[in-house]
């Protein structure tokens, strides 16, 4: 198997007597899209947050492309090259698709807005944000106030904000979520070719999804990895299938 680009060793993270993150380990190698799946609150956006930054592990590390993360904030592991969808959308609803995608070009933290105005003028940042909007499809939308947009598109958009900052890395929280099948269809068939350029940590309620796009699968359950493998080997997993998939998905 090829090395690593992302390496999570042994995170540890409580909150109170809860143990949320009970001693994970998992990685993402080239070319692949590692789904994380689990029941609700088995502790996949406490891994995601503390893989992108903003919530500090107990103990455990984080290494991508060779580089100890672990006490790195968020800006300067999106600087590194990992990027970021949310569970929760961060886009500016105010602002056009454009203004967004610029936004996404110029970098994440708040300070941005200071540089805002000038972006909107620099050739460089408005070749990349449109050329990001081409590759999800909302070059025609660009001057769209962004909450006029569908549910569909505004999760397209948002992959095309990451884009922008084009990371070796991706951790994507939830994108299909309220997406139809359609939706859903055309971003796996996109993840399909992003991850030959940087891998995919994706973390998905929609099995279907999942099943159809993923090369590794994790399995989270109480904090902990109860299996990992290909979509076959989870299937046919026995833990997996009585605490996740349930009886109807083990027939
Ligand atoms: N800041 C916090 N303070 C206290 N408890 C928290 C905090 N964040 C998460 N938890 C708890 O940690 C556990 C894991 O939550 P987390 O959101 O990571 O689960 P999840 O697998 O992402 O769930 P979902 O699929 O519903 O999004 C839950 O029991 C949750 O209530």
């Amino acid at each position: 198997m090829p090395d690593s680009i992302l390496k999570v060793s042994n995170i540890e993270k409580s909150f109170g007597a809860l143990k949320a993150s009970d001693g994970i380990s998992l990685d993402l190698v080239p070319g692949e899209i590692h789904a994380l799946i689990g029941p609700n609150g088995a502790g996949k956006s406490t891994l995601i947050k503390q893989i992108a930054g903003g919530l500090k592990p107990d103990a455990g590390s984080v290494q991508f492309l060779g580089h100890e993360i672990t006490g790195m904030s968020t800006a300067q592991r999106a600087r590194l090259g990992l990027g970021r969808t949310f569970q929760i959308s961060a886009l500016a609803m105010g602002f056009t698709v454009l203004e967004n995608a610029v936004l996404g070009a110029v970098g994440q933290s708040g300070s941005v807005f200071r540089f805002f105005k000038p972006a909107m003028k620099d050739a460089a940042l408005l070749a990349r944000a449109r050329s990001a909007l081409d590759r999800v499809n909302l070059r025609d939308y660009e001057n769209v106030v962004t909450s006029e947009l569908s549910h569909g598109q505004r999760r397209q958009l948002e992959v095309a904000v990451a884009l922008t900052l084009a990371p070796k890395a991706f951790l994507m929280d939830e994108p299909m979520a309220g997406m139809g099948g359609e939706g859903s269809k055309t971003l796996t068939n996109f993840l399909q070719e992003l991850k030959h350029e940087a891998p995919i940590l994706l973390v998905e309620h929609d099995m279907d999804a999942v099943f159809a796009c993923a090369d590794r699968i994790s399995v989270l359950v109480y904090g902990k990895i109860i299996a990992t493998g290909s979509v076959e080997e989870i299937r046919a997993h026995p833990e997996v299938r009585v605490a996740y998939l349930g009886e109807e998905d083990a027939a």
